[in-house]
Parts: C-alpha cells; structure tokens; sequence
C-alpha cells in the first residue's frame, strides 16, 4: 500500500508547525521521518490519518493507495485507520485501556472489522500474543496493562497495531520509553514482523541510530519543514544539514555509550 504525502501543512492557533511536507512511501518500503523534538514529526503522522488535535488546520493531500484521506469525513477515516493501517504510539501504557484485559484489547480490531465472536476474539488474541512474543500467552491474555512491565505493554501494543494486518504501519516513537536491552528486543520484532506482512511502514524517531536499523529511507525534518532526505546509510556518513549532523552526533553518541 503507498502512501504519497504532498504540501501538507498544519497550522495551530496560527503558528505553522509543519510547513509544506511532501514525502512518498512505496508499497512495502519503510520510511523514516526524524527530527529533533518540536519538529513537527508525530503532528505529521496524526495529521495524515485525521488524528491531529481539534485546533489544528490541516492542509494538502494524502493519497493512500490513490484515495485522499484530507477532508474524509470521520467515520470513513475511522474504517480505514481500523482496517487498513496500523498505529504504534511510544507510550503503550496510556494508550492501552487501564479497565480493559490486554487480550480483549488486542482483539478489539477484529472484534470491529471482522464481527467476530468473543471465542474466536480470544482464540486469536493468544495467537497474536504468541507472535509477539509475550510469555504464557492463554494466561497473559487475562492480565491487565497495569500488570505487565513496560517493554511487555510495548508487545501488547505492537500485536494491537499489527492483528488486522494492515497494509501500512506508523510508529511514533515506539520504543523511546523503554530501555535499551528491551528496545532491541522491540525493534527486532517489530522489523520482523513488518517484514513478513510484506507491510508499508513510516517509522518516527529523534534517534538516527534507531532509524537505521529499522528504515531504508529517511526525511529529516526541523521546524515543520524537511531539510534533507535519502538512505538511511548515505546520511548516516554524510549529513549535509546542520540538524542532520546533530542528529548523526547524536547517534553515535549513544552508540558508543551502549557499547
Ligand atoms: N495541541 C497542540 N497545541 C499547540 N501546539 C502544539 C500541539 N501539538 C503540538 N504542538 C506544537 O507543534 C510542534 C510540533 O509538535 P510535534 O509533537 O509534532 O513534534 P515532534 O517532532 O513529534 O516532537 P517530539 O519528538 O517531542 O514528540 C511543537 O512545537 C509543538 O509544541
């Protein structure tokens, strides 16, 4: 599924906060969108699959498999968010229902588009919890967010994303709030399982060196605007923007602390 992005703009309270963006996702290529924090990047993501906050005033186009998602009435944008794209948030814990089991909110998705029967939903969720590689899946399923530890919460959200199989994945951070150890854990699955679905991916991080093991192409934004874009490795070894060299510092910087 493509993903073409051009001259988006959103602007809040009269401030631009992104500013004539224009990037494409092919079908099954991964995209990176990086910046600095403030640049615009999770805006451009809600923005694009109409989950921008009321204020906001969004313009341009995004045409997801040639069908604009700009001006779509809401009900409409909530069917192809729920079928057809995957959302994985960085903070698992607030996006997960505190009052809900983890099984009854992995399966939620195809309770919605599928109608299935509560069995078959749970049947399902304990595979999905299987996959994502969460321990005791038919107990764990039963458990509530608050019982699981964060890197475990990150799971559940990576198997909510991922159950209805969508064609095209966003991730917002998804694994900042974790710990290294548990954030290369999340980011091997992750890419392994976008990989297997053959899924479209836009990957948002301040973090190049998480980038670069996830995406292939990468658009660097500062101030709502892009400044540079290309591969992922042409970048890491020669950034040309100010910010992009920050960001490649920075990169290396944590590379070298992990290690
Ligand atoms: N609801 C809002 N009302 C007013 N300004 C907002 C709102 N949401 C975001 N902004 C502003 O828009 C700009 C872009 O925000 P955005 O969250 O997209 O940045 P980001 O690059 O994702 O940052 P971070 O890495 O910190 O999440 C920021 O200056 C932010 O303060």
């Amino acid at each position: 599924m493509s993903l073409d992005v051009t001259g988006l703009a959103v602007e809040i309270g009269g401030r631009r906060v992104v500013d004539d963006l224009s990037f494409r996702v092919g079908d099954g290529a991964r995209l990176g969108l990086i910046g600095e924090s403030g640049s615009g990047k999770s805006l451009t993501v809600l923005s694009a699959i109409g989950l921008a906050p009321e204020e906001a005033v969004v313009t341009g186009s995004v045409l997801l498999d040639g069908r604009e998602l700009i001006g779509l009435p809401e009900r409409e944008l909530a069917r192809v968010r729920g079928s057809q794209i995957g959302t994985v948030f960085q903070d698992p814990l607030s996006a997960l229902n505190p009052l809900h089991t983890v099984g009854r909110q992995i399966a939620e998705p195809l309770r919605l588009h599928e109608r299935l029967p509560k069995r078959e939903a749970r049947l399902r969720a304990v595979e999905a919890a299987r996959e994502v590689g969460l321990p005791d899946p038919e107990t764990v399923v039963d458990l509530y967010p608050h019982q699981l530890s964060g890197g475990q919460r990150q799971r559940v959200g990576i198997a909510i994303a991922l159950i209805a199989r969508p064609a095209l994945i966003l991730a917002d951070e998804p694994t900042t709030a974790l710990d290294v150890t548990t954030q290369e854990e999340i980011l091997a699955l992750f890419r392994r399982l976008v990989d297997e679905r053959g899924a479209s991916l836009v990957f948002v991080t301040h973090d190049l060196a998480v980038l670069a093991q996830v995406t292939d192409e990468v658009v660097v934004l500062s101030e709502g605007r892009a400044v540079e874009r290309g591969r992922v490795a042409t970048i890491l070894h020669a950034p040309e923007h100010p910010v992009t060299r920050g960001l490649v510092e920075a990169a290396r910087a944590t590379t070298w602390s992990a290690s």
